[in-house]
């Protein structure tokens, strides 16, 4: 029986991926074997040592000591791409939140008193000061193109917009995704010159946090606008109140409210709702769930943020062994000597190493006893050891 921690509410549709003969799912639960969370925040908490997974149903995995985790050789799995389109229909709202005063307008209106000839005037009078602006011939820059940044450019661009892209790794799968009519910009500072409008795809990283600065809002077009989906921590948010204050910036839409800018009258903050759709809540859960099940039941490991991919297919009549461990020289030879001296044959092998860690699957013929897997624990460098 394997025991999952639920940090968060996790969609009962992923949920249901883990068997109840096999799996005990709760939010509290002691000696748990993986934890399944969202945006909980992992670092604030004593993580069991029983713990040998952790699967997070959602794209950022800054909530997570994922370098700490990586330490004791357990695997952080994500969900990539499963909430890209919530995300993305998200931010093309906030375009037009912007470009046209919806929240201020809304506001304005919500606000109006006395009788419906009175209402009617005040609104022919007020709404000059909403005048907005279309789309089309306006620059947008988007940072970061991965799931939720190519889908946000391909999706401007069929707007009309003239989008720019910045990502210095941009994948080959998302390369082919992303729209020929999307250019590329050379720089951050070269992007944010060329930009009427900037939003940012990127996760909160030491290299990316505070990294729209007060120096790159000074590039953008006067009255220009942010758009901060990803993390509170990529921009400098005093920069940001500065450049609003100062007429230069014309508004801040984002999913994080903070205190110092969530009552400003330039700014729009939701309360992190991008990937808060029924659909992405379900992709999420489902994806992580398969990932992590297999990762439980066979030692397979896809969409890891700290391991690398290593899917081998089960030999029959096999124990499969599961073993994490530094990546450094002769792992693999003394792992091999080990169940040599237990006479023990390898029927197949998968070695992937990523960084400093190694992941090592071997499907031994027949049954693999207690001592051996001990002697192979005590390998300097080994960092955990399963048979499956
Ligand atoms: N508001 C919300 O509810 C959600 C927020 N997010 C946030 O959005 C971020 C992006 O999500 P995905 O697109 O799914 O992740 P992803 O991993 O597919 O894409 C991130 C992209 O950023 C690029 N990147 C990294 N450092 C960069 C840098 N210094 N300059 C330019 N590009 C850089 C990477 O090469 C990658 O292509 C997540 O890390 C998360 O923080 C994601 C989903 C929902
Ligand atoms: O997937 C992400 O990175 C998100 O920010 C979504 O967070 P959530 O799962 O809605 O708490």
């Amino acid at each position: 029986m394997f025991r999952v921690l639920t940090l968060n509410n996790i969609s009962v549709r992923g949920l249901e991926r883990l068997p109840r003969d096999r799996y005990e799912v709760a939010s509290a639960l002691s000696d748990p074997d993986a934890v399944l969370v969202r945006s909980a925040d992992m670092h604030s908490i004593d993580i069991p040592s029983s713990v040998i997974a952790v699967g997070r149903a959602g794209a950022g995995t800054n909530n997570i000591p994922v370098a700490r985790l990586s330490e004791l050789g357990v695997p952080v799995f994500n969900a990539p791409g499963a909430n890209a389109n919530a995300v993305k229909e998200l931010v093309i709202a906030g375009l037009f939140l912007a470009a046209r005063n919806i929240c201020q307008a809304w506001d304005y209106a919500r606000q109006l008193t006395g009788s419906d000839e009175e209402i009617d005037v005040a609104v022919e009078q007020g709404k000059k000061k909403f005048v907005g602006y279309e789309l089309p011939g306006r620059t947008l820059g988007v940072i970061g193109l991965g799931a939720v940044g190519v889908e946000v450019a391909n999706a401007a661009h069929l707007l009309g917009m003239r989008v720019l892209g910045f990502d210095p790794q941009i994948t080959v799968q998302r390369a082919w995704q992303l729209s020929s009519g999307v250019e590329q910009a050379l720089s951050l500072d070269d992007l944010f010159s060329r930009c009427d409008m900037v939003t940012v795809h990127v996760p909160l990283l030491e290299g990316t946090r505070g990294f729209v600065s007060a120096a790159r809002l000074r590039l953008l077009k006067e009255k220009g606008v942010v758009l901060n989906f990803s993390r509170a921590g990529i921009v400098d948010e005093s920069a940001i109140l500065e450049a609003l204050e100062a007429g230069k910036l014309g508004a801040y839409i984002c999913d994080f409210p903070t205190r110092l800018l969530k009552n400003h009258p330039k700014v729009v903050a939701l309360p992190h709702l991008g990937a808060s759709t029924g659909e992405a809540e379900e992709n999420c859960a489902i994806m992580v769930a398969d990932t992590l099940k297999d990762f439980l039941e066979n030692g397979n490991i896809r969409h890891s943020v700290n391991f690398p991919e290593a899917v081998l297919p089960r030999t029959p009549n096999a124990t499969r062994l599961s073993i994490a461990n530094e990546n450094v020289p002769n792992m693999v030879g003394q792992i091999s000597t080990a169940l040599a001296q237990a006479s023990l044959n390898i029927a197949d092998l998968l070695n992937k190493s990523r960084g400093g860690l190694a992941y090592t699957l071997i499907d031994v013929d027949g049954s693999v006893a207690t001592p051996v897997l001990e002697q192979i624990r005590k390998i300097e460098g080994v960092l955990n050891v399963r048979a499956l």
